[in-house]
């Protein structure tokens, strides 16, 4: 090992994250004076099957649940595990935290206390390589900019408002650059902001800065959004539609109940709800459209749907359930969160897979952010062409943007936008 590299020190703290609540900070120091630094996001649609995270049960602290105990483990086991070790030998450091734990789903140390330190470890080898952490992470060939998917309006769990589908976001896939496809998520932003204002309706935000409003219906939402595109001087083959249903949240004794419309559905029936969303409008990806538990439902909806099906609580960055799902052909695009799988090795095992298996990986934020931008450097160095960070608004969301706009600055002329070279699939 070279000294530089040497762990020397472990630190932990609790932050607030962009929710207020309570998440976990890591800073990893090396012997040749490196620093990293890294925080944890947190969900609140969280799938059943991800890495637990771990929060004090007793401590009620802010509104939720604190993190001191998974800060413990950060300072106490993890520490002494890690400190000695090559911070640049990433699957050794992120394998040392996955044994000390021993559990499937990282429940005695934590996915948070783990994940912190990861990166931390990550960032830390970075800087003292004096290299920027994506090409760290992806080598010197990394070059592809992600098209980002920004949710522009809100509802599920996200927002308090009538509109039971989580997620609607716009995907500028016909921008030239990731530069001009920021510019125009943010002018169909401020357009559909005039929209409301001028029906009336409330221009407030939720979780992930999409406005949310009360409408008429979901259907609504997405009417408003192409009329927003349009109103911004651009069409829809320029800037297509997607929307994370969350459809788990939905699910119990094998059948589905829209909590805010309060509307039954069979498996059936919800596929052909997808259908014909996808028939009447743009829309070229659709998230957990079924629930994590609807294996059967999953199969005919990627049978029926020629678009790209995400599997985000399906498949919880996991590469037990990814291997299910390609196995059964169940969907055909994974969402990669960090924290529902907690290291970065297992992160990019699950992108690879997804990779040779001809599955699209999207790499995502959480409703509940820190100032945090590894997942833009990742996205990058991972060339997976696809990030979802949330509304070019709020600062927690525009971080990761900014990110990728420097990013793309400091590329030049290497950087190639993943616009028209993702796999979309196209109606
Ligand atoms: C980002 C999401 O929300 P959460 O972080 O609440 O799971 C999601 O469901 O894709
Ligand atoms: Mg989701």
């Amino acid at each position: 090992m070279r000294r530089e590299y040497e762990i020397i020190s472990v630190r932990g703290r609790e932050i607030i994250d962009s929710r207020g609540e309570p998440t976990v900070e890591a800073e990893v120091e090396l012997a040749g004076g490196a620093v990293g630094r890294a925080s944890v996001p947190s969900g609140a649609s969280t799938g059943i099957f991800e890495a637990h995270e771990l929060r004090d049960e007793d401590a009620l602290r802010f509104h939720g649940h604190g993190v001191l105990k998974a800060v413990g483990h950060v300072n106490g086991t993890i520490a002494d595990i890690v400190r000695g070790m090559d911070a640049s030998r990433q699957a050794d450091v992120d394998r040392a935290m996955l044994a000390a734990d021993g559990t499937e789903n990282k429940t005695v140390l934590g996915a948070n206390a783990i994940l912190a330190v990861s990166l931390a470890a990550a960032r830390a080898a970075a800087r003292a390589m004096h290299i920027p952490f994506y090409r760290y992470l992806g080598g010197t060939m990394a070059h592809i900019l992600p098209v980002p998917m920004m949710n522009i309006l809100n509802g599920g769990k996200h927002a308090s408002n009538n509109i039971d589908i989580q997620e609607f976001m716009i995907v500028p896939v016909g921008a030239h650059s990731f530069r001009e496809a920021l510019q125009w998520g943010s002018e169909v932003y401020h357009a559909l902001g005039v929209l409301l204002r001028k029906r009336g309706l409330p221009t407030a935000v939720g979780d992930e800065g999409g406005f949310a409003p009360d409408l008429r219906n979901d259907e609504e939402a997405l009417q408003m959004i192409v009329e927003a595109i349009e109103a911004s001087g651009r069409t829809t083959d320029e800037i297509g539609l997607a929307v994370d249903a969350a459809a788990s949240e939905w699910y119990a004794d094998g059948q589905y109940t829209l909590p805010k419309r309060k509307q039954r559905l069979k498996t059936d029936e919800l596929i052909g709800y997808l259908k014909e969303l996808t028939r009447r409008f743009p829309i070229l990806s659709i998230e957990d459209g079924l629930s994590d538990r609807d294996w059967s439902g999953w199969k005919t909806l990627t049978q029926e749907l020629p678009i790209q099906l995400v599997g985000d609580d399906l498949f919880v960055t996991n590469t037990r359930r990814l291997r299910k799902g390609i196995g059964e052909r169940a969907g055909n695009s994974i969402l990669v969160k960090i924290n529902q799988i907690g290291t970065l090795t297992e992160t990019f095992e699950a992108i690879d897979m997804a990779r040779d298996a001809g599955y699209t990986a999207v790499i995502s934020h959480r409703s509940g952010e820190t100032e945090d931008t590894s997942i833009a450097d990742i996205a990058v160095a991972a060339g997976t062409g696809q990030i979802k960070t949330g509304a070019p608004a709020r600062t927690e969301r525009t971080a990761k943007y900014n990110r990728l706009l420097r990013i793309e600055e400091e590329l030049g002329e290497a950087a190639v936008y993943a616009g028209k070279s993702v796999m979309w699939y196209r109606k």
